[in-house]
């Protein structure tokens, strides 16, 4: 099998193959727009040939800073939130036991991971501070733009504890922060405080910056192998550089996904069937949601967490209403699998007895997929054979190119985001940030 498969054979109810061929003028025209840098939000494209173009002095830099890491600290606090923290997230727990963070310290390799100024919660970061207890630890703050307020609340009361604990020269030895080249908060703080720096791309969107110092440095420090991870990606932007349907699946998946938006189909869910894939799908949603929703159109992303959810809303799936399409991510080759036993005790179990769990979980799958597409929800399969870095690598570059298509198939700027300013703006109105002044005033009275 190739690094990864996608098949479409199960949507021969819902769309014909005239229809593929229909859409390929588009999918070429979609194509020049990205690679010749003509479609809007050009400048924001680097990451289409970020795998084979990377900055191999700041990835070696990220390597040792992973290695002091794991040698001087118990916890790494990763400060970031929306593309500033998903990708690492989902790699983390895609390339290791799912519980990897809960073992006491000794019976991992690494540090604990623990992600926070991902929300506005005062309750979660107590939590956090209690979960690090009196142990050793780093921080890497990450924000491209460097101005983000989640991220920034919460570095201000981890610098501070850091500088009780260590005192403030040694703390800035534990303090990496991934930011903007030139400007932002977070970049002039950097470098008033000589922290080590690494560097968000210009060119790269903070939903694209997983493969890059956004990404790797925690990546690495909770044990990812990201030279193989590169290396997948570099290998899928070699076999997803052709603008013809018949030789790009993930141009297939962008255009499958197009024809089927305009049939009616405007909820996708990202399906998976192994726990450690769950944040693949919150990562997943940001790339689909920031790039697609916009100007009043786009498909709606969401995630299914298979077999868990068929039984809260796999009722609505199979039988609500019928706007929705699934495409399911799976791994040939789980990590790990279990036999299940034999036992005396007539439990109704007796025909699995001896079989894996990977099996069943399959069987599982397939046959909701064959009840789905009874049902009236088009499937797509995406399969990879292993859960190793190299085949993630691979799948993050299969869904951001095929965003990047999907986007201007649609025609939207795939790589902006302005919706997202709307409730920062009122959110600051409310705090009364200076500037605001006439926006606070407004908001209050209707509140
Ligand atoms: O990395 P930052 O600049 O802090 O941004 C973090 C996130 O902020 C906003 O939500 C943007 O819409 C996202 O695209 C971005 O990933």
């Amino acid at each position: 099998m190739t690094t990864l498969s996608f098949d479409k054979s199960k949507l021969t109810s819902f769309v014909n193959d005239e229809e593929l061929a229909m859409i390929q003028p588009m999918v070429t025209v979609a194509d020049e727009m990205l690679r010749q840098g003509t479609g809007a939000g050009a400048a924001y494209t680097d990451w289409i040939k970020l795998p084979t173009e990377y900055d191999q002095a700041e990835f070696a830099r990220i390597q040792a800073a992973a290695q002091k890491i794991k040698k001087n600290s118990q916890v790494l606090v990763v400060i970031g939130i929306g593309g500033s923290y998903l990708g690492a997230r989902a790699a983390v727990d895609f390339l290791n036991d799912y519980f990897n963070s809960a073992y006491s310290d000794g019976e991992r390799e690494f540090p604990q991971i623990i992600f926070t100024g991902n929300n506005i919660s005062g309750q979660y970061l107590n939590s956090v501070i209690k979960l690090i207890g009196d142990r050793d630890f780093s921080v890497n703050v990450i924000s491209k733009s460097g101005t983000t307020t989640e991220p920034a609340i919460a570095f201000r009361v981890f610098k501070q504890m850091l500088e009780d604990k260590y005192g403030a020269e040694a703390s800035k030895e534990r303090i990496f922060a991934t930011t903007d080249a030139k400007r932002g908060a977070l970049k002039t703080l950097a470098d008033d405080q000589g922290y080590e720096e690494f560097v968000v791309p210009d060119g790269v969107g903070g939903r694209f910056s997983v493969l890059t110092a956004v990404g790797l440095l925690p990546i690495a420090a909770a044990g990812g192998d990201i030279e193989q991870l590169m290396a997948g990606a570099a290998a899928a932007q070699n076999d997803y550089a052709d603008a013809d349907l018949q030789k790009n699946e993930a141009y297939q998946y962008a255009a499958y996904r197009n024809i089927l938006y305009r049939k009616g189909y405007t909820t996708e869910l990202l399906i998976n069937y192994e726990p450690t894939l769950v944040q693949f799908g919150e990562w997943w949603k940001q790339l689909q949601g920031e790039s697609e929703g916009k100007d009043g159109k786009g498909i709606f992303p969401a995630s299914g967490n298979f077999s868990t959810d068929l039984h809260s809303f796999g009722q609505y799936i199979q039988e609500g209403r019928r706007n929705i399409f699934e495409t399911l991510v799976r791994v040939t080759n789980p990590a790990s699998d279990v036999v299940i036993p034999e036992m005396e005790a007539d439990d109704g179990l007796e025909y699995l007895q001896g079989k894996t769990m990977s099996y069943v979980n399959r069987m599982a799958s397939d046959g909701t997929l064959l009840a789905h597409v009874d049902g009236g929800v088009p499937n797509m399969v995406v399969e990879i054979e292993q859960q190793d870095a190299y085949h993630l690598g691979y799948m993050i570059y299969f869904f951001e190119i095929a965003v990047g298509i999907s986007g201007y198939l649609n025609g939207v700027n795939p790589f902006n985001q302005p919706g997202v300013e709307a409730y920062k703006k009122n959110m600051f109105g409310l705090l009364g940030k200076p500037g605001y002044e006439e926006l606070t005033t407004a908001l209050r009275e209707r509140l």
